[in-house]
Formats: C-alpha cells, sequence, structure tokens
C-alpha cells in the first residue's frame, strides 16, 4: 500500500506551496482602523446570504452588484461607499492595481460556526482581495488534478489582506471552515467589461 498521500495529514508535513497568483500580507492595517471600521459596519445594510433557497448562515452587505436568481452577477454601478475607502486605497496598493478596477465590494459577517463551502468567484471578477477583520481563519484551496486535489491553505490572521488572480481565481477553489469567532471579511473585485 502506498502510504505517502497519509504524510499530508501529520501536523509537520511539509507545507504546499500557495498557488500562483495567491499573495497574502499581514497587517494591512492597525488595530485602531480595524476596530473604528467595524464599528461603522453597524450601519450597513446587511442581509443573510442566500442562494436558491439556500441560507449559507452567513450575513453580507454588498455594492456595486449583485446576484440575480441564477447566481449571475449584475452590476448596479452603485459605488463603494465611504466607509470603505480607505481600506480600498490600502487594497489597492496592496495590490497594484488601480483603485478604480475594483467595482464591487462585499462586507461578509461570519458568526461562530458560519463558514464557506467550496467554490471558484465566478467572472465577471477577475482579481479578488480580501481583508480579515476580528478573528483568524484557516482559508483553504484546492485543484483538481486528475483524480487527486491538490491543496493549499493559509492562516488569514485578523488586519490581514489577501490576493487572488490568475490561476488562483480561475484554476483553484476556495473555502472556509466554520469560524470560532466572529469574523468579518471585506472582499474587492475587479470585473471584466
Ligand atoms: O471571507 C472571505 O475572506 C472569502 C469570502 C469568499 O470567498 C467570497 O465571498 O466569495
Ligand atoms: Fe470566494
Amino acid at each position: 500500500m502506498d502510504a505517502q498521500p497519509l504524510l499530508f495529514d501529520l501536523p509537520l508535513a511539509p507545507k504546499m506551496p500557495l498557488p500562483e497568483g495567491f499573495r497574502y500580507q499581514d497587517n494591512l492595517i492597525t488595530a485602531e482602523e480595524e476596530r473604528d471600521l467595524v464599528a461603522r459596519f453597524q450601519d450597513l445594510p446587511f442581509k443573510p446570504y442566500e442562494h436558491l433557497g439556500y441560507f449559507g448562515n452567513r450575513r453580507i452587505a454588498g455594492f456595486g452588484w449583485r446576484q440575480d436568481d441564477d447566481g449571475k452577477m449584475i452590476e448596479t454601478g452603485e459605488p463603494i461607499p465611504d466607509v470603505l475607502a480607505p481600506l480600498l486605497d490600502k487594497v489597492a496598493a496592496f495590490t497594484g492595481l488601480a483603485r478604480d478596477a475594483f467595482r464591487h465590494a462585499l462586507v461578509t459577517e461570519y458568526s461562530p460556526g458560519a463558514g464557506i463551502g467550496w467554490h471558484r468567484d465566478r467572472p465577471p471578477a477577475v482579481a479578488i482581495a480580501g481583508v480579515s477583520l476580528l478573528s483568524p481563519c484557516n482559508f483553504r484551496l484546492r485543484r483538481k488534478v486528475g483524480e487527486t486535489w491538490r491543496r493549499a491553505s493559509i492562516i488569514a490572521a485578523p488586519r490581514s489582506a489577501y490576493l487572488m488572480s490568475g490561476p488562483a481565481r480561475s484554476d483553484w477553489q476556495h473555502s472556509i471552515p466554520q469560524v470560532e469567532a466572529m469574523r468579518y471579511s471585506v472582499t474587492f473585485r475587479t470585473v471584466a467589461r
């Protein structure tokens, strides 16, 4: 029997390289900026995430787009709200992409026990930049190669940022297992015109 795959279940297994097109940075914002930002989330129009009658156990507030009943992204042209503007400046600097290229913003609230299942962010999303707030999560990635999954993961710390572009967005799926404590993410998406 080939015991090799078991090695990857061991805690000391060698770290999988992160996918091409994925980048991560700690401390995009300070603890004070994080606190002020989350305090202002009170004013956002959160609603439960729902798709085709399935409730994701998360609450979301989205700007610049909405999902139609087929799950397709419909652009609304609505601007990204002022409360997210300073964060978007930092995200744009982190990604090296133009601030105005980010036309979608989504604030997601994960109560303890909430997560997000395996998916890819579909077009028209091109690049996705996400900022984690309040508590860490295990950000997992996987890609099917033949009959097996290649896997990678990273602990996304509060106040950190990640970028998914290129193959990390188009070829890899991502998911977040149930979080232990309240976590918010702010994701900004560039879109194909
Ligand atoms: O919460 C996150 O950082 C990721 C959320 C996500 O994958 C999505 O909204 O498509
Ligand atoms: Fe996603």
